[in-house]
């Protein structure tokens, strides 16, 4: 099989005049895929353009090699994602909206019980969701987008208010779904733990992919803004001046 996940001369502006570019770029079976970017660079656009969040205004988004348009109801049930904030119903326990979450993406329920396990809920699984801590919410949304085993995983900075021993459970499980086979995109500030899990990380700078970043290197931060201060510079003197 192919591309998971393709993006070939994407382009997204919203009112304002801010946006994505000409993103060309694609995620393999089994692959680790990492996005990285200041604030505001445009890694959340480019996850709601995966996720068919947003439509493309330029260029074409494919998914298992359907233009994401087309996608049927079911495929998108082979697709996990945490993008902005968990989705949750708050009066509802967590037990219960990992069983929602799961029905919804037609996924076996029997999988809630192993998920509630894996990510080390259940001391909280029967308590309601609004009443959850920042870290417990993040584990419930990554424990519903991964439950179900999807095909391709869409995380946006997955590691957002998680401990020390959260972001170890975190790297094993994206480990785990990327060996059996899932196709994984996570974007992330931290260049460190992305080292640790991606094959591939992407620069991305104010709205377009400015290429790889090498992760084998010694000083990671400086590898990157130097990256991004070129892009910049190249970028003004080109006269570019929109973002
Ligand atoms: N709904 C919207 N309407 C107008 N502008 C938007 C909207 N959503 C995002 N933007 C703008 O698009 C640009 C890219 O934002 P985006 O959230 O994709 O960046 P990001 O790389 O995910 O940033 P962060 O690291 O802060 O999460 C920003 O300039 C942002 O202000």
């Amino acid at each position: 099989m192919g591309e998971v996940l393709d993006f070939s001369g994407v382009g997204f502006r919203f009112h304002g005049g801010t946006g994505v570019d000409d993103l060309a770029f694609h995620v393999d079976p089994g692959e680790v895929v990492a996005l990285i970017g200041l604030n505001g660079a445009g890694k959340t656009t480019l996850m709601r353009l995966a996720l068919g969040m947003l439509r493309p205004q330029r260029g074409r988004v494919r998914l298992f090699g359907e233009p994401s348009a087309d996608l049927p109801d079911a495929a998108w049930g082979r697709v996990g994602a945490l993008v902005e904030v968990p989705p949750a119903y708050p009066e509802l326990t967590v037990r219960e909206n990992l069983r929602i979450a799961c029905l919804l993406r037609g996924g076996d329920t029997r999988r809630v019980e192993e998920a509630v396990d894996r990510w080390r809920l259940a001391p909280v699984a029967d308590r309601r969701f609004r009443r959850l801590s920042l870290g417990d919410r993040q584990r419930t949304g990554l424990a519903a987008a991964l439950q179900h085993r999807p095909r391709l995983v869409v995380l946006d900075e997955p590691g957002n208010a998680l401990d020390p021993a959260s972001v170890i459970l975190l790297r094993e499980q994206l480990s785990r779904r990327a060996g059996e086979g899932a196709a994984i995109l996570v974007s992330s500030h931290h260049l460190d733990e992305v080292a640790r899990i991606a094959d591939r990380v992407l620069l991305m700078n104010r709205g377009r992919l400015i290429g790889r970043l090498d992760t084998t290197g010694a000083d990671l931060e400086r590898a990157f803004f130097e990256r991004v201060r070129e892009d910049d510079e190249r970028r003004d003197r080109d006269g570019e001046g929109t973002r």
